[in-house]
């Protein structure tokens, strides 16, 4: 038997859409994999109602195909799915990492992020490795067809999760299909000053590289309350605000010293626009860990 624990992650950053990845340090999903002869998948935990035991259309299913290990999998969720947050990709991050040491396989942590991405292939029809990427590598992490490269990052963070749902099949529906050469311009140059900010975990440039002219603001339009939650969490001293993933949760880069009034500044602005949210004082923080040794 092996058990892990897979942390949630926040894709896009705002700037680097389909390519940024960072771990959190909290929540996380734990994955307890065993050998069997057929697959079987038993979820408990945030939001378990919500999730398919159907090993086709578990995002952890994808995996056990992909590495040819079957298996009695109990995935307990911390991560709530339809978040923003990672929560497909999590327990399929923390399935490749275990199912990987169950039989031996013998994959590098890299050479797991593309068979965890095909988890994400089932619920969002792409096998986009943003999320998978962080979860199992840990840190900030850039992904683009040629691989991920990762760096760790002492970043604060705040992500504020509403209690509505968003799923990232709907989110990439809104998607714009183009980008006008100034926008393209400002994401790079903001890509690259968040890039920089991560390599010096410096707050300031962290957020004020999450500026993001082209998707954000579509999928901010899905969000309620979402203006007033950003400006408040500027306010409280946030450096940088922008949807987390495919959304709802917001997500805030700080100062340690600013966290608590962050969070505080966002949830009461949810509150505000009759929105009841979750906040998690976070951190960039490690991929996928054994906690059986
Ligand atoms: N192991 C799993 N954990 C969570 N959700 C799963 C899992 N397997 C299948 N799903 C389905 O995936 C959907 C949630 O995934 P989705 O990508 O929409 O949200 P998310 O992973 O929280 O968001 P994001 O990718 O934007 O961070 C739900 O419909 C859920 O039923
Ligand atoms: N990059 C993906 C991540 C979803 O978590 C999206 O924003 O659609």
């Amino acid at each position: 038997m092996v058990t892990v624990r897979a942390p949630a992650t926040s894709a896009n950053l705002g700037s680097g859409f389909d390519v940024f990845g960072a771990a959190l340090s909290r929540p996380a999903d734990v994955v307890t994999v065993e050998k069997a002869a057929e697959t079987t998948i038993e979820v408990t935990g945030v939001g378990a109602q919500y999730i398919p035991e159907d090993p086709e259309k578990n995002t952890v299913g994808a995996v056990v195909e992909a590495l040819d290990a079957p298996a009695r999998i109990h995935i307990d969720k911390g991560v709530r799915p339809a978040s923003g947050l990672g929560s497909s990709a999590a327990s399929a991050a923390g399935a490749a990492v275990a199912l990987n040491r169950l039989y031996d396989r013998g994959l590098s942590r890299k050479e797991l992020v593309p068979i965890a991405a095909e988890g994400e292939a089932v619920v969002s029809g792409v096998a986009h490795a943003d999320n998978v990427a962080p979860s199992i590598l840990g840190g900030f992490t850039v992904t683009t067809a040629e691989g991920t490269s990762s760096v760790d990052a002492a970043i604060p963070l705040v992500v504020c999760l509403p209690d509505v749902a968003v799923s990232t099949r709907d989110a990439r529906r809104v998607v714009p299909e183009s980008a006008s050469m100034e926008d393209l311009v400002a994401t790079v140059g903001n890509a690259a000053t968040l890039a920089i900010g991560m390599c010096r975990s410096d707050p300031a440039l962290v957020g004020a590289g999450m500026s993001d002219p082209v998707v954000t603001p579509e999928r901010a339009r899905l969000i309620t309350g979402y203006d007033d939650v950003r400006e408040r969490a500027f306010d409280a001293g946030a450096t940088g605000v922008t949807v987390s993933g495919a959304g709802p949760a917001v997500i805030a880069a700080c100062r340690e010293r600013d966290r608590r009034d962050v969070a505080a500044a966002m949830l009461d602005a949810f509150a505000g626009a009759g929105v009841e949210a979750r906040a998690y004082q976070t951190r960039i923080g490690r991929g996928t860990t054994f906690l059986d040794g």
